[in-house]
């Protein structure tokens, strides 16, 4: 997804809050995890909801750039998942894997192939990429562009009629 997106989907850390809190209430089903691993950076913020919800306390990271912006480059791999957590996944450990969302399933490849057994979670997700995902909360279409909390701030808008008062 490019700067070409034409529709625009502003979520407060209010809805932010809620749609991981569901995610974490449709994970309960699946049993105990025994660590999670976020995604960094837009997964730090859903994984630490969800693991609080489902009381799960080992808590990894993997740090994947794709996106400058609104541009997409090249898969960058800036921190790998530790050793570990890898020998916890080997032995039988149950990792679930938690980011923002998934827009072209590209970030979720790369990350999938380094874990191949654990669950992968967002709380959004677009058609491209809904297929790297096993557990979703809110689809939005592919030329949309979610903005998160963490990248707004409160700013005056003009009115739809396009005046100024
Ligand atoms: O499915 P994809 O097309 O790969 O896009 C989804 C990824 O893009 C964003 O991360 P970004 O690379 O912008 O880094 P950030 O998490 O540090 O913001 C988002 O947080 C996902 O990780
Ligand atoms: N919003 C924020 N970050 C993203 C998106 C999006 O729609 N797609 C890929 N990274
Ligand atoms: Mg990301």
């Amino acid at each position: 997804m490019s700067i070409s997106s034409q529709k625009s989907f502003p979520v407060t850390w209010d809805q932010f809050h809620r749609d991981s809190r569901a995610l974490a209430w449709r994970l309960t089903g699946l049993g105990n995890f025994d660590a999670v691993v976020a995604i960094a950076r837009g997964g730090l913020v859903p994984a630490a909801i969800v693991a609080r919800e489902l009381n799960i306390r080992t808590v990894e990271t993997v740090a994947v750039k794709s996106y400058d912006h609104q541009n997409q480059g090249g898969i960058k791999v800036l921190k790998e998942v530790s050793g570990p957590l890898l020998e916890l996944a080997r032995n039988g450990g149950k990792v679930l894997i938690v980011d923002d969302l998934v827009d072209t399933g590209n970030t979720a490849r790369v990350v999938r192939d380094m874990l191949p057994g654990a669950h992968f979670a967002t709380v959004y997700a677009k058609p491209k990429g809904r297929e790297m995902v096993d557990t979703f909360i809110t689809e939005v279409s592919q030329d949309t562009w979610i903005f998160f909390p963490w990248d707004l701030d409160v700013a005056y808008v003009a009115p739809i009629s396009g005046g100024t008062d």
